[in-house]
């Protein structure tokens, strides 16, 4: 009799035009509330070692800002642009997340700040920190990397940054409430440190936040309320760094790693967890294209699957297939 084992299988899109899209270094991904696909990609602008000083200040502001729209709205089937803003505002994108009512939330490193836009708006509704300022207090960040809304309390959480090593919790209208993390001890890292806490996947029913710690290439965990340290994931696939997560209602996490250094084993690609257990029950990598450095990630609840590449300027698109694997006993 044969025996039907169901798999959880994501493969790449084919039909998604992933060699089409003209877009620059994408940092950035989310979920708009109609479920479009939201990037945010960097134009003509790069980030090379030649962008900051030894003290993170931004040496090409007097490029000014990126000339094209920065956020595109797409298509989650075909890509089409269905919205696009966010000229003239940025010098280097990095973070973004939609809140429930369909606002844009980036971070800018070059900036060292964080906005709030309306879907429609030019002017910024909110914006943290102090322009082209590093630094590490209640209204000065350095070179913050993501920005996550609750959408039951209105709460912002920050991850700060490259050259800080918090998680820093505002109020709904931008007020400092509170801050968690410390930067890694030399030799190893405890909970609650972070080098490069790099990409924030909120989890409003267990009223959670997961950090992607991206060189300690590990995922922690904290409570909303607290900051309170909760969990950790890590596995040895996720190689050196691990650079985003997202959480899916349901109880599934994704998430991308970094390439591998030369000569070591774990290759660059996606990981699906279950959240609960933290195992990784699949993994997947683009079949057209490469992964060069994965940067954000982005699933929705029907299955689809998106990751963002500043290297290879390119977005993909995966989607579960149930592999049905048939076995006779
Ligand atoms: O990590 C880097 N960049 C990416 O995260 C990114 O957001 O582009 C980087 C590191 C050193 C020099 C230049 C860029």
């Amino acid at each position: 009799e044969k025996e039907h084992k169901g798999d959880f299988h994501i493969e790449e899109a084919m039909e998604w035009p992933v060699l089409d899209l003209k877009l620059g270094q994408v940092s950035g991904l989310a979920l708009d509330p109609e479920d479009n696909l939201v990037v945010f990609h960097r134009g003509d602008r790069v980030w090379d070692e030649n962008s900051f000083d030894s003290k993170f200040v931004y040496q090409q502001r007097g490029l000014g800002p990126i000339e094209q729209n920065t956020i595109l709205v797409l298509n989650p089937s075909n890509a089409k642009l269905l919205h696009s803003t966010g000229k003239s505002l940025f010098y280097l994108p990095h973070g973004l997340s939609v809140d429930k009512n369909g606002n844009y939330w980036v971070t800018d490193v070059a900036l060292h700040q964080v906005f709030k836009l309306g879907a429609n708006d030019k002017e910024p509704l909110l914006i943290l920190g102090v322009a082209l300022q590093p630094g590490s207090d209640k209204n000065h960040f350095c070179q913050p990397t993501d920005v996550a809304v609750d959408p039951i309390t209105g709460s912002i959480y920050v991850s700060d940054g490259y050259c800080n090593s918090r998680i820093i919790q505002f109020s709904p209208n931008g007020l400092y409430v509170m801050q968690w993390g410390e930067e890694t001890s030399p030799g190893r890292s405890r909970p609650g440190q972070f080098c490069i806490p790099h990409s924030l996947a909120l989890i409003p029913d267990l009223s959670q936040l997961c950090v992607a710690d991206r060189e300690n290439a590990r995922i922690q965990c904290f409570r909303l309320e607290t900051g309170e340290f909760t969990r950790e994931i890590k596995h040895t696939a996720f190689g050196r760094e691990l650079f985003a997560v997202s959480y899916v209602p349901g109880g599934l996490l994704f998430a991308v790693n970094g390439m591998p250094y030369p000569g070591e084993a774990e290759s660059v690609q996606g990981f699906v967890m279950n959240f609960s257990t933290g195992e990784i029950i699949d993994t997947f990598m683009p079949l057209r294209k490469s992964f060069e450095m994965p940067h954000d990630i982005v699933a929705s609840e029907d299955g689809r699957v998106f990751v963002g590449d500043v290297h290879a300027k390119a977005v993909w698109k995966f989607v579960s297939a149930e592999k049905m694997e048939h076995r006779s006993v």
